[in-house]
């Protein structure tokens, strides 16, 4: 198409075509006006808290869907050539095809992101997300969900007071995975980003484990982790929470988000658009509404009657036939279930909608007697429901606020009365509603009644300057002075709603005006009515009635209304979805993006953190083995050694112990017994010693043998080795005193003579004569009682024949004699030789060596065996501990692998969705659009 297509935009058009203006031709201006209203409109229609809409680029064009009727009504003097209704018809159309393509877009996305955020869901159960905290900044209006009006201000500056004047509240350590979050090991860019921001920031405490940097905090719109603690900042709760605990506030706010989505997927499938009719009582509400509808629908009284909401729907919607739904209390209403719902006729409307004991709100379905042309309620576009509410005051005012309030108000229509200006209640909700609705369509009502018309418009555009600035703003557009009771409207079905001003029957043919018209024809002197505090704009024709007049200014609003409304229905449909996805989108990028970087810094600790755990758990491994090794040996050795020791020492102790000084005197022959038991206890107590002796020596090597397991403990256990106090005393407590019990052997008199010894002794005594050794040999015999006459004939033999008789018998006495005397006189000699001996074989039979050398040596190795096992133990747990390190670290790196792949095709598709989502242009127009018509 080339500029001079005959579908061309007839005059000067700017960045808005004129065949687009629907109304009178005067209200073009004003309808480009309302598009730059609409750009900067952020309230409007958004769904959410703070939910902003950018409309920074918004301009109207061929993409705004807005109703383009076959017969528009359009100013005097205007053309309204058949092609320029088919152009306006097929614009239409093109506008519905893109509004559609828009949508459909957009609820995919939806489907997208919503599963997106599932799997994140899924995710953050394995692996916790990091998240980052919201810090505050310490201006109260900075907390989002906190009234921002400045009377309530206070409140959170409360909380930072808390913050700066309470004591640093202590918090815990942080989780396991500190050392990963971006705080702490901030990527490139988290660095670069803290760099750039203010030295304030970079003041601040050092980051908490799971926080990001607050700059990214900031970023957050939709996934923000709201927390409310008194005394505690925002960041300090989420400091102190357990990394769980982020993860479920997460996994909330994720529930919260997706439940958002398919709401917002409900609303722009829903293909219609509500209007909620508000103002004071008896403001004509109802009577506005009649008009709009042009017919006597709803009940109009003098006194205040509608105190329910009655929503006014196409007929069509309720199988096309004409019936009241009345909801009752605590119901929610669904058209298919009807024991949600009573089924009145219209005609019982009237005892309806007084009737709000009984009912919230009715559902009146009636058929628009208008073709689709001038209907509001059937446009062929879209489905407009007229919600009448109850006239404010204080029972109503906050349920209104709220109703107005909801999502699926696209446009709240304020009624007031131009005789009584606003009321005290209505100014109260429009100062509430323009924190949600920033424009709103004001109608001041009974124009009629008003005299001095220019003050009354002054005076109420003063006031609506002061409670809506942006409606003042566009004003022109957006604020309307007319008569409702002046619009002709179809008379109410039978029996039905009174009153009022019905028209002739004919619907919307008849101009009459209805019986209360309460003016009386315009005079010459008369002010103008029209439009209100437009400079130029040009005077009504005087010629004119006022009833034309009137009905002018309503088909004005009418026009306004219906731009307003379908205009809006793009916005406040399409764009919040809009709005919302683009942000839950660019926070779940800025969290994969943020989770992705701290799952690539945790991989890349775990597998350093692996690199370096390998060699020390080798190394455990070794040391375990060696150390085992080692103190095997050392008990063997010790214990060895001390048997070896006690063996040989207690061997020759015995050996040695008649040759020993066991400081026992000789008492004389006649003590010998006692002098043979002293002996006895004598060498008993220097074997018992000896044991006791290695007793001491197997301690001091046990001593020993503790002190090189503890060394070996320290060396390869270190701090963990757990150092046991050794009690060497309490070794070797029993079996000293028992040998006294063991042995056993009396002493007898042989045992005071050895003979065989006094034998050897006397061969190397010098000066012993041979009687001696007669008087040994004869002495021994006899004493051994072999027999006295073989002792004699020995004796004769060793002396001779010849001197036997001289020396027989002197002799063999001197011999006998100095014998007895000589084996007496060894006693102190032989006696320990003889107890010895027969102490050595006892002890020989009780195994006395081996089993003391058994029995300490025992003690020893038992004694070495308790530390030893600790530190095999130590050592075993030690390597446990590392393999369990090891195994978790593992663990921690496989989960962190995932992850980071995880987060990485997050970033990816969050990125891709959202891209698409930016494409869905609500702006500009359509590109079919602009292609037919060579834009
Ligand atoms: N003169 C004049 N009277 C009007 C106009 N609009 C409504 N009325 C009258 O004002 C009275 C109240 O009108 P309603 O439409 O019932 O007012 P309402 O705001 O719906 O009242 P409630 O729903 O009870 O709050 C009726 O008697 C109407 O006929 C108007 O533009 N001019």
């Amino acid at each position: 198409m080339t500029s001079n297509n005959p579908f061309a935009p007839p005059g000067p058009s700017g960045r808005q075509p004129q065949y687009m203006t629907v109304g009178s031709g005067s209200t073009s201006e004003s309808a480009a006006r309302l598009q730059a209203m609409l750009d900067e409109d952020s309230g409007y229609g958004g769904s959410m808290d703070g939910e902003a809409i950018d409309s920074s680029a918004w301009h109207a064009g061929l993409s705004q869907d807005r109703f383009t009727p076959e017969h528009t009504p359009v100013a005097p003097g205007e053309s309204n050539a058949a092609s320029e209704n088919e152009r306006r018809a097929l614009a239409s159309h093109v506008h519905q095809l893109f509004y559609n393509q828009n949508r459909t877009a957009l609820g995919r996305a939806i489907n997208q992101t919503a599963e997106t955020l599932r799997k994140l869901q899924e995710m953050n159960a394995k692996w916790p997300a990091h998240y980052p905290t919201v810090q505050r900044p310490p201006e109260p209006e900075r907390q989002p969900k906190i009234d921002v009006r400045p009377g309530l201000a206070h409140t959170q500056s409360t909380m930072d007071n808390h913050r700066e004047k309470g004591k640093a509240p202590v918090r815990p350590q942080p989780p396991k995975r500190a050392g990963t979050s971006l705080g702490e090991h901030q990527s490139a860019d988290a660095e670069a980003e803290a760099e750039a921001s203010s030295s304030a920031v970079a003041k601040q405490p050092e980051p908490a484990p799971r926080l990001v940097t607050p700059q990214l905090a900031q970023d957050f719109s939709v996934l923000k982790i709201e927390l409310k603690m008194d005394g505690l900042a925002q960041s300090e709760i989420v400091h102190s929470l357990e990394k769980h605990s982020v993860a479920s506030l997460l996994d909330n706010q994720i529930n919260n988000s997706i439940r958002h989505l398919l709401a917002l997927r409900e609303r722009i499938e829903d293909t219609s658009s509500k209007v909620l009719v508000t103002g004071d009582l008896n403001a004509g509400k109802s009577t506005f509404c009649n008009a709009l509808l042009r017919r006597k629908v709803l009940p109009e009284d003098q006194q205040p009657c509608t105190s329910i909401f009655c929503e006014v729907l196409d007929v069509r919607e309720n199988g096309g036939i004409e019936e009241v739904h009345a909801i009752p209390h605590g119901y929610k209403y669904s058209r298919n279930d009807e024991s949600t719902y009573r089924v009145f006729a219209l005609k019982q409307l009237e005892d309806i909608v007084i009737d709000s004991d009984h009912y919230s709100q009715c559902k009146i379905y009636i058929k628009d007697i208008r073709s689709v042309d001038q209907s509001l309620l059937n446009n062929g576009v879209v489905d407009i429901a007229l919600i009448d509410a109850p006239g404010l005051n204080n029972d109503s005012l906050k349920t209104t606020a709220v109703f107005a309030r909801q999502e699926e108000i696209d446009v709240v229509v304020f009624v007031v009365s131009a005789a009584n200006h606003f009321t005290l209640s209505a100014k109260e909700f429009i100062f509430n509603a323009a924190r949600e609705k920033a424009y709103m369509f004001m109608v001041v009502n009974g124009y009629d009644n008003i005299r001095d018309k220019n003050r009354c418009q002054q005076m109420i555009l003063k006031q609506i300057a002061h409670l809506s600035p942006a409606t003042f703003k566009e004003s022109s557009e957006l604020v309307h002075f007319v008569s409702s009771n002046a619009i002709p409207v179809a008379p109410a079905p039978d029996n039905g709603p009174g009153g009022g001003s019905g028209g002739s029957g004919s619907a919307g043919a008849s101009f009459d005006g209805g019986d209360d018209k309460p003016d009386k024809p315009p005079s010459d002197d008369e002010e103008p009515t029209g439009k209100h505090g437009e400079p130029g704009s040009p005077p009504k024709k005087k010629g004119k009635g006022k009833e034309k007049e009137a009905q002018d200014d309503f088909n004005e609003l009418e026009a306004s209304l219906r731009r307003f409304v379908l205009e809006k229905r793009a916005r406040s449909k399409l764009a919040p979805a809009k709005t919302y996805l683009m942000n839950v989108l660019g926070d779940l990028g800025t969290l994969a993006g943020v989770n992705r970087d701290v799952a690539q810094n945790e991989l890349d600790r775990v597998t350093d953190e692996l690199r370096q755990l390998e060699p020390v758990f080798e190394k455990s491994k070794k040391a375990r083995t060696e150390a085992d090794d080692q103190v095997a040996n050392n008990i063997e050795d010790t214990s060895n050694e001390v048997y070896q020791l006690t063996r040989n020492t207690v061997n020759s102790s015995i050996v040695q112990v008649a040759e020993a000084d066991l400081g026992v005197d000789y008492p004389g022959v006649f003590g010998a017994y006692n002098y043979a038991d002293n002996l006895k206890v004598a060498m008993l107590n220097q074997i018992t010693e000896t044991v006791r002796w290695c007793e001491e020596r197997a301690r001091e090597k046990t001593v020993n043998g503790v002190s090189s397991i503890k060394s070996l403990g320290l060396l390869h256990l270190g701090d963990q080795y757990v150092d046991l106090t050794f009690r060497s005393e309490k070794m070797f407590r029993s079996r000293r005193d028992a040998l006294a019990r063991q042995v056993d052997f009396e002493t007898e008199v042989s045992d005071f003579f050895d003979f065989a010894n006094i034998w050897e002794r006397q061969e190397k005594v010098a000066g012993t004569s041979m009687a001696v050794t007669v008087a040994g040999v004869v002495g021994s015999r006899m004493i051994g009682g072999v027999g006295w006459l073989d002792g004699a004939l020995t004796a004769t033999k060793v002396v001779g024949t010849n001197n036997i008789r001289r020396l027989i018998i002197p002799g063999l006495l001197t011999a006998a004699m100095l014998g007895v005397a000589y084996a007496v006189s060894q006693i102190p000699h032989s006696l320990p030789r003889r107890l010895s001996a027969k102490l050595s074989a006892q002890l020989a039979q009780l195994d006395y060596t081996h089993s003391n050398a058994t029995r300490i040596s025992a003690e020893v190795r038992r004694a070495l065996k308790f530390p030893a096992d600790k530190l095999r133990e130590g050592l075993q747990r030690s390597v446990e501990h590392l393999q369990e390190q090891k195994r978790e670290t593992v663990k921690v790196q496989q989960e962190s692998e995932v992850a980071r792949k995880y987060f990485g095709n997050l970033v990816r598709d969050s990125n891709d969705i959202r891209t698409r989502v930016q494409r869905v242009d609500l702006e500009g127009p359509a590109p079919g659009v602009a292609a037919a018509y060579g834009m």
